[in-house]
């Protein structure tokens, strides 16, 4: 079964749900109305203050690939209603087999620094395909953008040093492991311990031992002795599964024959006791010896916040090995994305716009055909405005607080923008072209370069404002009134 994880159709990746109203608008003859849907977060994970998009070339993949097998098809003929009886009939699962993509994406390309309520995806097509995306998308967006965004947090506070991810072991099954080692390698990390992953998606790969290589000697320093002989290239030891101190010793006495021949001690790595005390102890034994080259790597359930403390501790850390916090994104492990109806062609061909009631103001979705506008100055990133691009803004422009219209921002004609959403599918053909990971990975940190500091911190981040454009604010709020009219039962 877990072999054939990646030779199968993944058209079934999704909710039943999806299907049954797939039928149900084919049946009532408005599978080709055009729609459109927005793919978006209420709220940044970890109470933080930004959010990494990440996902977008998993999603193109699958769009690329999204077809009804016939084992697809005839699993979805088997299936059964309440009454015992076949829930679809045979002219849908015709209809299915035929169907070729048709839906315009636009989206925020993987690596772009995101705020909440701003579409990450816009799907435009026929609502049919919309809706069946809507799983999909939300399954290869949401759990990428989390990880990219834990990642870059543990980026933040590591600087300079390297930060390795050894979460395969700990991850929420084998795709679990396989994509959080792509989504950490974007959001800031050097390598992955996960072979797979590696070979998939061009990461590089790196790691140490394990204590059972050590307990297999007789003697820690005959397990150092050995493994440094039998790969003089890729020596860090694990000096902790005795004595920590002691083990760093043993491995300056590797690191010595190593030198012997040409080779070098690339590393000790301590994985267990007072990180803090141990790496500066060890430091300085590296260092009197010679060592002063050689890394110390830190494992041992860290996340950003122990690496934070380490750090204000002296800790002489300089390599991070780090997996369950990481690749479960331990203190949140869901990003909340959703993806909501925002627009329905009439049989007039005009917009009838779309919008969900809620009683928490959070949660009511935003009309339109949106696009977001990233506003600069010459300090970096100064505010984003979600617009209509049905409405084209001419002039001066101006965003309200969605959540408070007593604050809101003009910006001049002139002021500096790039809009964040690019054309990815045109009518089912992708007319993209796809950012390696490497370009996605630099993208981040490029990105986050631009922000104002404050939303990087950990505790009480700044805001980011976001808002509504003028129009698409006077809009929603017209439609909002008209709704809780027509509903009064919303009130
Ligand atoms: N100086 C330090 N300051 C803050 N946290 C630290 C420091 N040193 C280690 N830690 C963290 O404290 C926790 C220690 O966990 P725990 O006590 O379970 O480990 P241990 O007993 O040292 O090792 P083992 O994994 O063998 O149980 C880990 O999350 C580790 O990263
Ligand atoms: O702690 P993480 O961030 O998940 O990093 C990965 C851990 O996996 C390995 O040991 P493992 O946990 O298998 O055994 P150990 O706890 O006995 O070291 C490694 O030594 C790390 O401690
Ligand atoms: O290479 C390592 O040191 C490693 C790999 C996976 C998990 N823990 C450590």
């Amino acid at each position: 079964m877990i072999n054939k994880l990646y030779d199968t159709s993944l058209s079934l990746l999704t909710d039943l749900y999806q299907l049954t109203m797939a039928y149900g608008y084919w049946k009532a003859g408005k599978a080709e109305q055009e729609a459109v849907f927005n793919l978006y977060f209420r709220k940044h994970p970890f109470q933080g203050g930004f959010t990494i998009a990440c996902g977008l070339n998993s999603v193109i993949d699958y769009i690329q690939e999204f077809r009804f097998s016939p084992e697809d098809l005839a699993y979805i003929g088997s299936l059964k209603g309440n009454d015992g009886n076949k829930l679809f009939e045979p002219g849908f699962l015709d209809y299915l087999e035929k169907m070729e993509m048709q839906c315009n994406i636009d989206a925020i390309p993987e690596g772009t620094v995101v705020f909440p309520n701003e579409p990450l995806l816009r799907v435009q097509g026929p609502i049919l395909q919309c809706q069946l995306l809507e799983t999909p998308l939300l399954n290869l967006v949401n759990f990428q953008s989390l990880i990219a965004t834990k990642a870059a947090r543990m980026r933040l506070v590591a600087k300079d040093d390297v930060l390795l991810e050894f979460g395969l072991r700990r991850a929420q099954g084998p795709d679990g492991g396989v994509t959080a080692s792509r989504a950490a390698y974007i959001g800031g990390f050097d390598a992955t311990s996960n072979l797979l992953a590696g070979k998939l998606y061009d990461i590089p790969v790196k790691g140490t031992h394990a204590h059972s290589w050590v307990m297999s000697f007789d003697t820690e320093l005959e397990s150092f002795e050995t493994y440094s002989q039998h790969l003089p290239n890729n020596v860090t030891l694990l000096v902790d599964t005795y004595d920590s101190l002691n083990g760093v010793r043993n491995a300056i006495e590797a690191g010595k024959s190593l030198r012997a021949r040409g080779y070098d001690l690339g590393g000790i790595r301590l994985d267990s006791g007072d990180l803090a005390y141990l790496s500066v102890e060890s430091r300085k034994l590296l260092d009197e010896a010679g060592f002063e080259k050689t890394n110390i790597v830190a494992s041992n359930d860290l996340d950003e916040y122990i690496m934070d403390s380490l750090k204000i501790q002296g800790a002489k850390i300089n390599v991070w090995g780090i997996g369950t916090k990481l690749v479960t994104a331990y203190d949140q492990p869901a990003l909340g994305g959703v993806y909501k109806l925002a627009a329905i062609k009439s049989a007039g061909g005009e917009w009838d716009y779309k919008l969900k009631l809620s009683e928490q103001a959070i949660k009511v979705s935003t009309p339109g055909i949106q696009q977001v506008r990233r506003f600069s100055d010459n300090k970096g990133f100064v505010s984003d405005m979600i617009f209509n691009i049905e409405n084209p803004l001419i002039g001066k422009s101006t965003m309200i607080d969605p959540y408070d219209f007593t604050k809101n921002r003009s910006f001049a004609e002139n002021t500096h923008f790039e809009d964040l959403l690019v054309p990815i599918f045109a009518n089912g053909k992708l007319i993209y072209s796809l950012p390696s990971i490497h370009e996605a990975k630099a993208r981040v940190q490029d990105q986050l370069a631009h922000f104002y500091k404050g939303i990087k911190r950990f505790v009480n981040p700044h805001t980011y404002p976001v808002g509504l454009e003028k129009h698409l604010f006077d809009m929603k709020t017209e439609l909002i009134m008209k709704l809780r009219q027509k509903e009064p039962e919303a009130l």
